[in-house]
């Protein structure tokens, strides 16, 4: 296994006895950053916040046993990254079968040997850097290390119910980057990559906010998500990206729009409700694009209220 652990691994510790803390902290010192937790609900509250790479999880705790908590840590989606080690003084084969069968990655038994621990730790603490750096690249686009589209789709969906749920505005945008095929027909396909690469970090550094999300969309169309985006901040971040592009100043001496590489983008934003759905944002913000290449390029265009088939765009209302 080549991959190392990472220096900012986090272990925490669930034990609710503190002789066994103080023993385990020890042993696993340098390992990475370690926390504990003297009970099983303490320990799902500081996981929920810190997301440690690994537990080590006591079996025989009174109230919540270890088992009741990695039940908890498996079903909630934000926790499926931390591995859990159950640490127990049963055993035998049926006791190490329950912890795997349970959803722990390992067993390690009692009375604790420095020697295992550390091994253990180490061993998970890197598949743990190896799953994570699988983890990334498959949610990355290879060329611009921008998100990928399927990532996109995920997180369309996700964020589409969290805004449903709360009544905030989802926004979105899409980037297509103006007579392209000129610019490959000129510079040939490899600077053409360069270019992409070039708008990709453009449209990356303006999505800085949190649960802002750029990914590419295909080809040369890029797609952001904008998080509680209403009409008028849409608007200026339409405006603001089209300079950005254009003021990156790269030649494009074949385009009929500018001597530079310039890009359209659609806009829509949305309150969602129950009858709406991220596909008809999405095709509402592709009319706007459309729009947009229509009336010249080197534009933005925000969806108008009844552009859309339905109710999904209606800017107007956000
Ligand atoms: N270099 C490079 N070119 C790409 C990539 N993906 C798509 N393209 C090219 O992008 C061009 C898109 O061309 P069109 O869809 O005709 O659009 P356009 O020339 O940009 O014109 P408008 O969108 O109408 O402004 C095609 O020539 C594709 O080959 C890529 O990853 N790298």
């Amino acid at each position: 296994m080549s991959a190392a652990p990472q220096a900012d691994s986090t272990i925490l510790i669930i034990d609710d006895n503190a002789d066994t803390i103080r023993l385990l902290s020890a042993m696993v010192r340098g390992q990475g950053r370690v926390l504990f937790a003297t009970s099983g609900a303490a320990g799902i509250e500081i996981a929920r916040l810190q997301r440690p790479q690994l537990i080590l999880l006591d079996v025989e705790m009174d109230g919540m046993d270890g088992f009741a908590v990695c039940d908890v840590i498996r079903r909630d989606p934000a926790l499926r990254s931390s591995a859990i080690i159950f640490v127990t003084a049963q055993s035998t084969p049926e006791a190490e079968i329950a912890c795997l069968d349970a959803g722990a990655v390992d067993f390690i038994p009692k009375p604790l040997n420095a020697a295992v621990v550390q091994a253990r730790v180490r061993t998970h603490l890197r598949l743990q850097a190896a799953l994570s750096t699988l983890d990334g690249l498959a949610h990355q686009d290879g060329m611009t290390g921008l998100f990928n589209r399927r990532h996109f789709d995920n997180q369309l969906a996700t964020e589409f119910a969290r805004h449903r749920r709360h009544l905030m505005p989802l926004g979105l945008a899409l980037v297509d980057v103006d007579h392209f095929k000129l610019y490959n027909d000129r510079y040939g396909h490899q600077q053409g990559d360069i270019c992409l690469r070039q708008v990709a970090a453009a449209i990356r550094e303006g999505a800085r906010r949190p649960g802002e999300l750029a990914a590419r969309y295909g080809g040369e169309e890029f797609v952001v998500l904008l998080p509680n985006t209403d009409h008028d901040a849409l608007v200026t971040y339409g405006d603001w990206l089209c300079r950005r592009i254009a003021g990156l100043n790269i030649a494009h001496p074949t385009a009929p729009t500018a001597p530079f590489v310039t890009a359209s983008v659609g806009l829509c934003a949305i309150l969602p409700e129950e009858r709406d759905t991220a596909e008809a944002l999405l095709h509402t913000a592709d009319m706007a694009l459309y729009d947009a290449k229509r009336a010249g390029r080197n534009r933005s265009v925000v969806a108008r209220a009844g552009a859309t088939p339905g109710r999904a765009a209606d800017p107007a209302e956000v």
